[in-house]
């Protein structure tokens, strides 16, 4: 599923208007029933809807959804919230048609607080991606008194002063519950700011030329696309057909990420894993995991230093988990970013002092872990800025190191050297806590082994992550009490989900 910017969905609309010859009052009516189609979930036949429709087009796919609700025998009251003069184009045509369905609207605004405290829904059709800057009245006044009522909130394509894209603006929009998305999800959709006044979207075909529109290098991975891009384990195959992969990592004081990198690597069908480790955490990683095999590092204070070991032979290599920020490590990461030939990931504490230049010298793929804050201090931009724009810096950043960027948030954003983006949006805050990123890298490095699209097996390894959250927290846990372990034991249920 395609995610658009404000201009590339113009420019779809472009496409099905001047080139398929599709007219635009026929798109909004398509528009406008599938959004009420999908919106009747929501609705009782009891219940007093009020329609809120601003000047635009999506006001005027309020009007549609106002005479669609009304056909059907739905107690709708319609308020046009500027005025007549201002509407116009395909949204007068489609006014003009729900005043000769015998159908009238009000624009009397001192009377719509008393309607929106009475109603049980409020459907916002009021600015949809055409939304610039903050709120003008009376937008602005509105969205705070629909704000706080008790109906549900319905959102038409996005919520009013939401915008589509990324943003460095404060937001000051309507608080949906629900939002029908049209024809594709918007940038904001996946934003950390905007997606909360979303709530649960959806998203409509409204009879666009699929076929016929521009592509865009962004995606939203759905459990669709894990199901076609999962590894098939044949029934001929042997260990070594799964990769053998090797996970460095942990110091004396912090042997538990790297043993529960490995387990997940394991428990995600990866052949074979070796622990490379420091000497001194070994004997407290070994008992637990009996089904790896072990690399002792050189130490100084119970961190690893020294060269890189030979790492030749192995198809992945995960690194940084647990490893420490001691400056004597640095060594052993300029080695594996010289030596290691196989798909490298690097998490964690090998991400805080990267030398970049050498991850762009490098001719075997790179892999990057970072969540928020790390990547802010790689990309040498503000937290803040990170939070704003992540899908524009993913892309500057994976564009001008040569490397796959897995940027972790809520919405996790997968980006390649040349720029293609798969969005991941499982998981959920039971995953907020320590040891989570560690399970995420080893699931990676065996998703890395197994499929010959790194893309794919990024995105593959995240939804597989972030799904067994979801499930664990339904079935056995709260998401307060799970723990990274709990989600290395819970992945054998995802991966029946899709092997059946
Ligand atoms: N394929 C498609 O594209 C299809 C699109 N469709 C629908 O059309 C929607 C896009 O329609 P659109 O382009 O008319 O923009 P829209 O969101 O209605 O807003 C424009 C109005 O907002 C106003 N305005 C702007 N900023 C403001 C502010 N800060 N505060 C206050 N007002 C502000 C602006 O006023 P102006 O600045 O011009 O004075 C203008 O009046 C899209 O989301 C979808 O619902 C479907 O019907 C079918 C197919
Ligand atoms: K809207």
């Amino acid at each position: 599923m395609d995610i658009v910017t404000a201009q590339e969905m113009y420019e779809w609309d472009r496409v099905a208007i001047e080139e398929a010859g599709i007219t635009g009052a026929m798109l909004m009516e398509s528009a406008g029933r599938a959004v009420t189609e999908d919106m009747l979930r929501h609705i009782k036949g009891s219940d007093q809807v009020v329609v809120l429709i601003g000047a635009g087009n999506n006001g005027g796919d309020g009007f549609v959804i106002a005479r669609t609700l009304l056909n059907r025998g739905y107690n709708v009251e319609t308020w046009q919230v500027v005025s007549d003069d201002k509407v116009r184009g395909d949204a007068k045509t489609h006014r003009a048609l729900f005043q000769s369905s015998g159908y009238t609207y009000r624009t009397d605004l001192d009377g719509l607080e008393p309607s929106l405290e009475r109603c049980d829904v409020i459907i916002d059709a009021m600015l949809g991606i055409g939304v610039k800057g903050n709120l003008r009245e009376p937008f602005s006044t509105i969205v705070r008194q629909a704000n706080v009522q008790r109906a549900r909130r319905l959102a038409v394509d996005l919520p009013t002063g939401v915008p589509a894209d990324e943003s460095d603006d404060d937001i000051d929009a309507f608080r949906a519950d629900a939002t029908t998305v049209i024809a594709a999800p918007k940038m904001s959709a996946f934003l950390e700011r905007t997606r909360p006044f979303y709530g649960e979207w959806s998203v409509v075909e409204i009879g666009l030329p699929v076929n016929e529109l521009p592509k865009t290098d962004r995606k939203v991975w759905t459990r669709e696309d894990v199901k076609r891009a999962l590894p098939i384990r044949e029934a001929n195959s042997h260990k070594g057909s799964h990769g053998k992969g090797v996970v460095i990592g942990g110091s004396k004081h912090m042997p538990g990420s790297i043993a529960m990198s490995a387990r997940a690597a394991l428990r995600s069908g990866s052949g074979l894993i070796t622990i490379a480790t420091v000497d001194s955490a070994i004997p407290s990683v070994a008992p637990f995991i009996q089904e790896a095999t072990y690399m002792g590092l050189e130490e100084n204070d119970g961190f690893a230093t020294g060269q890189a070991p030979d790492l030749s032979g192995f198809d992945g290599v995960a690194f940084g988990m647990g490893i420490g920020r001691d400056p004597d490590t640095r060594g052993l990461l300029e080695g594996v970013l010289e030596k290691v030939e196989a798909p490298l990931l690097i998490d964690a504490d090998g991400l805080y002092e990267l030398p970049l230049d050498q991850v762009r010298a490098r001719r075997n793929p790179t892999v990057l872990t970072p969540h928020p804050g790390e990547f802010a201090r790689l990309a040498e931009v503000s937290i803040s800025d990170v939070i704003a724009h992540p899908f524009s810096l993913s892309r500057q950043f994976a564009k001008e190191y040569g490397v796959y960027l897995v940027l972790k948030g809520p919405s996790t954003i997968i980006t390649s050297p040349d720029g293609e983006q798969l969005v991941d949006t499982s998981g959920n805050a039971g995953l907020a806590k320590g040891g989570s990123g560690d399970v995420l890298s080893g699931v990676l490095l065996a998703m890395m082994m197994q499929t010959d699209s790194l893309m794919e097996a990024l995105a593959n390894g995240c939804f597989l992550h972030g799904s067994t959250a979801e499930h664990l927290t339904v079935e056995k846990h709260s998401m307060t009490d799970l723990l990274a372990n709990d989600v290395i034991e819970g992945l054998p249920v995802t991966f029946r989900t899709f092997s059946c």
